[in-house]
């Protein structure tokens, strides 16, 4: 696991469709204060080719200059195992497992956390994995249950009885999707049954609620944090104790993003992605809201966001 140097590693989660390599390295440059870089998912596949867009954000000239970790989605440990050898040719020494996807159209072919729902195979998928040496060191997240919490102390069990790099915890089940109170008790069980190297994650947006989870978790070795960092690009640093980002560093990140992907992609796809992300630091301001969907380019989306 990475070293924060001061306090907590900070992980930037990932989320399909937005931390891609453009978002990694722009963020990375104009705010940093991020340890880990996490890469969304790659969906295997029996012929374990991979689609263009996953192999181009795990080439290494795509994450120069940043700690990355790249993540898996199967239940196939034939699979799995093929592609940590990949990972570790593309220069890696830790990938990922997802078992957190609650999408349905991959935990109804048991992918993802659907894999939680049975974990007597969840133990013979890993067992078979850990049969033989593997070429880089294996992470997992996970979900605290499929359907209720109280699932999660056999999942606990098991997640500590595996020489897993670290366990990332997002505290909620997968009926509760991304929404409703998590379950910080979950990672106090983590911590007391043994799982190696517990990461927290769910709904650390604020540096007052990092604050509030270290005074509650003083032994926490590490968090993650998704639509926080995409409200406040720069609340890695503040956790750190840097400075809040200033409106040039805002619109310089916007302008950038816009502009990495429009080059990659086109124009509509560019403005789509910009007003998405523009959403979380717009949370609550129905006026913002309503300025940004009628935004048609990138000065007015930055407006929206930033103006008065
Ligand atoms: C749009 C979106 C895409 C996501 N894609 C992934 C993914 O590819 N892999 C993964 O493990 N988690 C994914 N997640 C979950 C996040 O990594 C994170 O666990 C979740 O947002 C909770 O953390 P937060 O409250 O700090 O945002 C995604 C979440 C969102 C909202």
């Amino acid at each position: 696991m990475a070293e924060g140097g001061k306090g907590l590693t900070i992980y930037f989660a990932p989320m399909e469709g937005m931390t891609d390599g453009i978002l990694r390295q722009t963020h990375h440059r104009i705010f940093g204060g991020v340890d880990v870089y996490c890469l969304p998912f790659h969906k295997l596949t029996q012929s374990l080719s991979l689609l263009t867009r996953e192999e181009r954000d795990i080439a290494p000239e795509e994450n120069e200059g940043l700690n990355v970790l790249p993540q898996a989605l199967t239940r196939d440990p034939e699979q799995l195992s093929a592609w940590l050898y990949y990972v570790s040719e593309c220069g890696y020494s830790c990938a990922d497992l997802n078992l957190g996807c609650p999408s349905p159209t991959v935990t109804k072919r048991g992918r993802g956390s659907g894999m939680l729902q049975d974990p007597g195979y969840l133990r013979t998928f890993l067992d078979r994995l850990f049969s033989n040496t593997l070429p880089v060191s294996l992470s997992v997240k996970t979900r605290i249950g499929y359907e209720s919490p109280e699932e999660w102390p056999e999942l606990a069990d098991l997640f500590a009885d595996y020489p897993f790099a670290h366990v990332t915890i997002h505290a909620r089940t997968t009926r509760e999707q991304y929404t409703g109170a998590v379950h910080p008790e979950a990672f106090e069980l983590a911590l007391r049954k043994g799982i190696p190297h517990p990461v927290y994650n769910g709904d650390l947006r604020t540096v007052e609620d990092v604050r509030a989870f270290e005074e509650r978790f003083p032994a926490a070795e590490a968090v993650m944090i998704g639509r926080g960092l995409l409200a406040d690009p720069a609340l890695g640093r503040r956790i750190r104790g840097g400075k809040e980002a200033s409106e040039e560093e805002l619109r310089n990140w916007y302008t950038a993003l816009y502009e990495g992907w429009r080059d990659r992609f086109d124009r509509t796809i560019a403005l789509g992605r910009i007003k998405k992300l523009m959403e979380w630091p717009s949370e609550g301001d129905i006026r913002r809201k309503r300025l940004l969907r009628r935004a048609d380019n990138i000065e007015s989306c930055i407006s929206a966001v930033l103006g008065e």
